[in-house]
């Protein structure tokens, strides 16, 4: 897991570099580092590189990028458009560095375009004037580097204030910035690198970038011989009301792909289906609170495609009652959101609970917005964790995943999962993982995991539009799969 940090622990980690030596050497090794990564990108392409410093010590580093890329012979237009008056003393000297520098630049055919607008001093949404240099920076048909963060993102939040900067690569300074992940921040960065400028500083992080497979202790999912279906958990998986029933069934076959030793369909459609002959394994019965009592179950999914009248109020209070390990998504989390009756049970409940909203069912259960919600995920997902005493998975770009122990957003996923019935799919895989387990957090975020890195997995053969969700499950496994074998040898 890469650690991650908001802006506040950026400036001790900066403020502690600054003891060990001055602010400028510090600033000329950011600046060198980008001019580095500048060639890097444009490899023997000589046309000219654009590059826009704005009125901070972002601009700064970019300035500074400038003199170390002429240096290289490398053609440049260095363009200042800020208020020499106010710069601070590193950045004045970067000025000098930099000639010479213009206030403007025509929408040329640039090898590469270096954004050094704003970094993590952004204080206020862009004015007019800088909105539209962004604008013009990003109908560029050449690549773009960002320096630090895309300029416009939020480095707390990864929120765009107003407009933003979408880069090609971000490098980023002295350690990951959260808003660089999740968000806005999550599309404008690009591809991240991080150059910590040789000084480790000692702060902590404030959460966790899950980035690859050996951030979850997949292993303890290895099947033994001398196990039965027993060993692997039965799962009901509550839901599908006529017209949804296709929810039930996605999150069911996803649900036996990833594991679950069985798994009951409980279904409100009338009539319900008899049969997924796609998935035969799977059992399909009428929902009832009863049936739901008398199954011996390890863990719950309640909320696909079931509705928000009357019966389905009755299924989640009686699910929520139980000593069960629930996943509760979607219609279950209006109902949450309506009653709250529903929220107390949640938060004097003692079995796993795992939520899993997308921003706009965040927002209803927040009593918010969803645009609210999207200017900080991070504290949504941390605010719904606490009020409902759960593991909250937060969707969207850079799914944020908080319980009472911490927070972490995955790095994986792509926009093909835009689309309805993704989300069954993963509470499907978490379903099965939950019940495998019985361990909240390590269903949680095992489940985004592979449920997002099946889908790049994917993307990388045929693209985001049109993602398979048939074969989602299918693909996660495998890789799970091929994990296990691998960690286990011959
Ligand atoms: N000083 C140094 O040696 C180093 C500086 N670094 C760079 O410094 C950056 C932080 O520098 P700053 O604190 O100067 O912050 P910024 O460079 O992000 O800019 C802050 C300046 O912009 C103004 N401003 C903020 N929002 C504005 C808006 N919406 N419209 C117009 N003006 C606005 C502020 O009043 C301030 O003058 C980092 O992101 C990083 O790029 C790092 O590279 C580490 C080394
Ligand atoms: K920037």
């Amino acid at each position: 897991m890469i650690p991650l940090y908001n802006n506040k622990t950026i400036r001790s980690i900066e403020a502690e570099a600054f003891v060990y030596g001055d602010s400028f050497a510090v600033m000329m090794r950011a600046g060198k580092a980008i001019a580095q990564q500048a060639i890097l990108m444009t490899k023997n392409d000589n046309r000219a590189i654009l590059i826009i410093a704005g009125p901070g010590n972002n601009g700064g580093d970019a300035l500074i990028a400038a003199a170390s890329l002429r240096e290289t012979g490398r053609n440049v237009r260095a363009v200042f458009l800020g208020n020499i008056a106010c710069l601070s003393a590193d950045a004045k000297k970067a000025l000098a560095h930099g000639k010479p520098i213009f206030n403007d630049f025509a929408d040329d055919d640039y090898a590469l375009a270096i954004d050094g607008l704003f970094g993590i001093g952004l204080a206020r949404p862009l004015d007019d004037t800088y909105k539209e240099t962004v604008h013009r920076l990003n109908a560029l048909s050449c690549p773009v580097l960002s320096i630090d963060i895309p300029s416009g993102i939020n480095g707390d939040t990864g929120a765009a204030a107003g407009k933003a900067v979408y880069a090609t690569r971000t490098i980023t300074f002295f350690a990951a910035k959260l808003g660089l992940y999740t968000g806005d921040g999550a599309q404008a960065a690009g591809k991240v690198v991080v150059e910590r400028l040789n000084f480790q500083g000692n702060a902590t992080p404030c959460g966790f970038l899950l980035n690859d497979d050996d951030d979850l202790n997949l292993r303890q999912l290895q099947r033994h011989k001398n196990t039965h279906k027993g060993n692997y958990g039965t799962l009901a998986v509550i839901g599908g009301a006529t017209g949804m029933v296709g929810a039930s069934v996605l999150a069911t076959r996803a649900a036996v792909r990833l594991g679950a030793g069985k798994v009951f369909a409980l279904s409100l459609a009338n009539p319900v289906p008899l049969l997924d002959w796609s998935m035969p394994e799977v059992m399909w019965c009428t929902a009832t609170a009863d049936i739901l009592k008398t199954l011996s179950l390890q863990a719950g999914v309640i909320g696909v495609g079931m509705g928000t009248d009357s019966a389905a109020k009755r299924l989640l209070k009686t699910a929520l009652t139980l000593p069960l390990p629930l996943v509760v998504d979607a219609d279950a989390l209006n109902l949450l959101a309506q009653h709250l009756p529903l929220r107390n049970l949640c938060t004097n409940r003692k079995a796993p609970l795992i939520l899993t909203p997308h921003p706009t069912e965040a927002a209803r259960m927040l009593g918010s917005d969803t645009i609210a919600v999207n200017k900080d995920r991070v504290h949504a997902a941390k605010t719904l964790a606490a009020n409902y005493s759960a593991c909250v998975i937060l969707k969207g770009a850079g799914t944020v995943i908080a319980d009472s122990s911490g927070w972490c957003i995955c790095a994986a996923g792509n926009p093909g999962l835009a689309q309805a019935g993704a989300g069954d799919v993963l509470a499907g895989i978490i379903g099965a993982l939950l019940a495998q387990t019985q361990n909240a957090e390590f269903a949680a975020r095992a489940g985004v995991w592979l449920h997002a890195a099946a889908a790049d997995e994917q993307a990388a053969q045929s693209g985001t539009i049109g993602l398979n969700l048939n074969t989602l499950a299918e693909t996660a496994a495998r890789r799970l799969n091929l994990y296990i074998e691998n960690q286990v040898g011959d």
